[in-house]
């Protein structure tokens, strides 16, 4: 299997000053390892506050790694360089409401990557516009709409057309389905999973709900205060798994996002 991305020893160390400008040392990230093969899923769980953003924006290019580098399919991303990790890995983010700009359409938003980023003309813009409407479920027509025409589930779907718009490989999406109801959540997952399935797109999946990492990840990494304890297929991870904090996390009683753990089973495609 090849691997597409490479995350190795990274580190992520914050330096806090308080008032009497004492320095304190805090490490989000301690020495870190994995993996992702092309076309798969894996997963990061942990319960709050143990490092799993900071390691999202390491890898989408949003803080710098302390110590550490990653690869993409054997090339070192640099640090800064936005334009040649936008190209292969693009996030999702919780808050869709958030992440759309509100005075601007549809068509406009999704047109921005790729101004910057392709060398597509007008026409060419707008045919992958359409494209990529109609692959997340929404239609050409959508690129009129403002967000606030749109309802929640329309503007997670247009927040992921956003992400996919430049063909990435990876997708990290950080807690993306928290804040959804769970009939809207499982439809969200039924995308990703078709997302997947058609275009090979690798996710980096951070999510503090069990049911929804069994129905999307293959593999797991389990962090703790900055490191990861456990590791493994979700299948092996969620069957046995040998940390007592995995444990706990697997029964919900870690976190404090009850609602994260509802999914509505009955719309869901795949177990
Ligand atoms: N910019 C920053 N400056 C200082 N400390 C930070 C910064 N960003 C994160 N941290 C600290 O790093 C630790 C890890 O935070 P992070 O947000 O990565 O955890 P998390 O597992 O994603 O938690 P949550 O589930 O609550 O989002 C936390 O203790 C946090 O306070």
């Amino acid at each position: 299997m090849s691997t597409l991305l490479e995350v190795k020893d990274v580190t992520k160390t914050y330096i806090e000053r308080n008032k009497i400008f004492k320095a304190r040392v805090f490490h989000a990230v301690k020495t870190t390892s994995f993996s992702l093969a092309k076309g798969k899923t894996l997963a990061i769980m942990g319960s709050n506050g143990s490092g799993k953003s900071t390691l999202a924006a390491l890898i989408s290019g949003a803080a710098t790694p302390t110590s550490g580098d990653i690869y993409f399919a054997g090339e070192r991303l640099i640090p800064g360089d936005y334009q040649q990790r936008s190209k292969h890995i693009r996030m999702i983010f919780q808050d869709a409401e958030a992440s759309l700009n509100p005075h601007l359409t549809l068509g406009k938003q999704l047109e921005e990557p790729l101004l910057f980023n392709s060398a597509l003309n007008a026409v060419q813009r707008r045919e992958r516009i359409i494209e990529t409407l109609q692959q997340v479920g929404l239609l050409g027509e959508h690129m009129m709409f403002y967000p606030q025409m749109m309802s929640t589930g329309q503007k997670q779907r247009a927040s992921i057309a956003r992400a996919i718009i430049l063909k990435p490989d990876v997708l990290v999406a950080d807690e993306a389905l928290a804040t959804l109801d769970s009939s809207v959540r499982a439809q969200i997952i039924n995308l990703l999973l078709d997302l997947q399935d058609k275009l090979g797109i690798a996710y980096i999946f951070i999510s503090q709900s069990p049911e929804i990492v069994k129905h999307l990840a293959d593999e797991v990494v389990v962090m703790h205060e900055g490191s990861i304890v456990e590791r493994g297929t979700v299948v092996d991870v969620f069957n046995n798994p040998q940390q007592s904090y995995t444990q706990k996390l697997l029964r919900s009683e870690l976190t404090n996002a009850p609602s994260d753990g509802n999914v509505d089973t009955a719309f869901l495609e795949k177990e």
